[in-house]
């Protein structure tokens, strides 16, 4: 990552202090809470990260155009970010966004599976599978705004957060569409559907490799809320306040309770997943299919 967590704030003051407390306690503050922040900033190429220590909520700007895909320097700034976060007391919970217009995430940037070999296709996966795992398995409370289209993923950052709030635009689109790319979700972004939007319909889903507008992610409760799109970031704000208002250590350990299950079977098996995506990634016929998705993609534009 181009640069380290900046700490910009110079000043503390008793009501800036008491928030901060606040924050790091895990207990109920009342915000938006606009006097005295405390603003720590980090930005890479890929990704900007606004932690505001006063309210305990951090925001990480997704700034890769022309559409946020997910190349190795995004997983790596991901990762890292996510760490960061992770360790910061001041840190309760995480916002995910975008700066690029229309467009929440691309999902896995095709380019990084197409034309590479094994040993590329390992390391690339591991850096996949650290990226979910890390926002799946979070201490934070993790709220997804989505600002724009969110295939493939990008539906997977939005799958892992906790609350997911979406521009109310019916051109956003939202899913698990690899099949169509003729790649496969692997299990555990599968189990994660299912989670969320329970077997039938993920079968469905995952199958037909759904794309569904904003209101249709609403009604099959692959989003939780749909706002107006200038509104989706003062939402997940709001939002967070709500979560916050629980301790910490009860909705932490609820959190981990919930996910445990999908977490140790993605722990058991992580070598054979990367393994499995190594050799499928690099068949011959995938790669097929890979090329021909890109020059449709290209196409689209002549
Ligand atoms: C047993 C299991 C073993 C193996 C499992 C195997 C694989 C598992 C992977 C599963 C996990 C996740 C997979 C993925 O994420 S795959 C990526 C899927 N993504 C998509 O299908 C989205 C494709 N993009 C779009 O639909 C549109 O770009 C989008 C996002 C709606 C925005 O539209 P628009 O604003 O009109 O922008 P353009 O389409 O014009 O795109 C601009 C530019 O970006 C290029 N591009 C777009 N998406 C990607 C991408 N994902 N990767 C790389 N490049 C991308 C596009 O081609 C344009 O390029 P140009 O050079 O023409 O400017």
């Amino acid at each position: 990552m181009a640069s380290v967590l900046r700490h910009s704030a110079k000043f503390t003051s008793g009501i800036s202090s008491s928030l901060a407390a606040c924050a790091r306690n895990g207990t109920a503050c009342a915000f938006p809470c606009h006097a005295f922040r405390h603003r720590n900033s980090s930005t890479s190429s890929k990704i900007r990260v606004d932690l505001d220590s006063s309210t305990g909520v951090a925001v990480m700007t997704l700034q890769g155009p022309p559409v946020n895909s997910m190349c190795m320097d995004f997983l790596t700034d991901f990762a890292i970010s996510m760490e960061k976060l992770e360790l910061d007391k001041n840190c309760r919970g995480l916002i995910l966004t975008s700066a690029v217009p229309k467009v929440f995430s691309a999902g896995l940037d095709i380019m990084e599976m197409y034309g590479k070999g094994p040993e590329h296709a390992t390391v690339f996966w591991r850096a996949v599978q650290e990226m979910w795992f890390k926002l799946y398995s979070s201490n934070m409370v993790t709220i997804a705004a989505v600002n724009g289209s969110s295939p493939a993923g990008g539906c997977l950052l939005a799958l892992s957060s906790d609350y997911r709030i979406m521009a109310d635009n019916p051109r956003y689109v939202i899913g698990l569409n690899e099949a169509q790319v003729g790649i496969v979700a692997p299990f555990w972004l599968k189990d994660n559907m299912v989670q969320t939007l329970g077997h039938r319909q993920t079968e469905k889903s995952l199958q037909l490799a759904q794309l569904y507008s904003a209101p249709d992610a609403l009604k099959i409760g692959l989003v939780d809320k749909l706002v107006p799109e200038e509104k989706v970031l003062s939402t997940a704000t709001e939002t967070m306040a709500k979560w916050f208002s629980i301790p910490d250590h009860s909705r932490q350990i609820t959190k981990s309770m919930m996910r445990k299950q999908t977490i140790d079977k993605f722990l058991s098996n992580r070598e054979t997943d990367i393994n499995n995506f190594a050799n499928f990634v690099t068949k011959d016929s995938i790669q097929k299919s890979l090329g021909t998705y890109l020059a449709k993609l290209k196409k689209k534009k002549a």
